[in-house]
């Protein structure tokens, strides 16, 4: 993951705003990872959600602020109280997840939050929001919609993942994008630039929804 921006860069709005969590999710290769590391950098409210992890730090990772990084029985004691919104096993190796608190604390702080996930995991988001109203009133989820064969392209120029990998997510792709009908928003993916600015079109959409609520 990469590190935070140096808030100084940022701009401030002049207008203040209501924290928002916008949870934002779509195939591998869909742009997810680009729209919230340009959020985060460029509008001053936002901040990454710090999620979990039980994998070790790399060198350079601070804790607290690349992830919480917690022992695997810290990580099921948590689990046990109740304390994840959201986790899940990644390659059956590592636990991921993402604590109530590093959500519920920003927003009670004023600050907006942007974190970017997969489809599972936002039905989980969506499930906590059913008895967590501040959860309910400032989380709206967001789907990048690509097209299949632009999204294998993205991920052959992107130059990651060898062809096996990108034709398993493929597969996956083809059932995640079933769910873009459950939620708030959802991108027609086309330019970087066309992009952020359908996010940020999203984000004020939250804001007027919160205002008049
Ligand atoms: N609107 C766009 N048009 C063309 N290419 C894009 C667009 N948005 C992102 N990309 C490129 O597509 C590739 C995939 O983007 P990114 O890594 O942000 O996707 P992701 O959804 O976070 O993927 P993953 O889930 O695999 O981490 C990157 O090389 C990125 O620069």
């Amino acid at each position: 993951m990469s590190s935070q921006p140096d808030a100084s860069s940022k701009q401030p709005n002049p207008t203040p705003t209501p924290p928002v969590l916008l949870v934002i999710a779509g195939a591998a290769g869909s742009g997810k990872s680009t729209l919230c590391e340009r959020l985060v950098s460029t509008e001053a409210e936002f901040s990454r959600v710090v999620t979990t992890t039980t994998r070790p730090p790399r060198p350079g990772e601070i804790d607290g602020v690349h992830y919480h990084f917690l022992t695997p029985e810290q990580f099921d004691a948590k689990l046990a109280a109740g304390e994840f919104l959201e986790w899940a096993w990644v390659h059956q190796k590592h636990r991921y997840g993402t604590l109530a608190s590093s959500v519920l604390e920003p927003l009670a702080n004023g600050r907006s939050l942007a974190i970017n996930i997969d489809v599972q995991g936002v039905e989980s988001f969506r499930n906590a929001a059913k008895t967590n109203p501040i959860l309910a009133r400032h989380m709206a989820t967001v789907f990048i919609d690509v097209p299949m064969e632009e999204l294998r392209k993205r991920m052959k120029l992107r130059g990651q993942d060898s062809d096996a990998e990108i034709e398993r997510r493929m597969k996956t792709a083809e059932r995640e994008v079933q769910e873009a009908g459950k939620f708030d928003y959802l991108i027609k993916s086309t330019t970087r630039d066309e992009d952020f600015a359908a996010l940020q079109a999203a984000w004020r959409g939250t804001c007027e929804r919160i205002a008049s609520s």
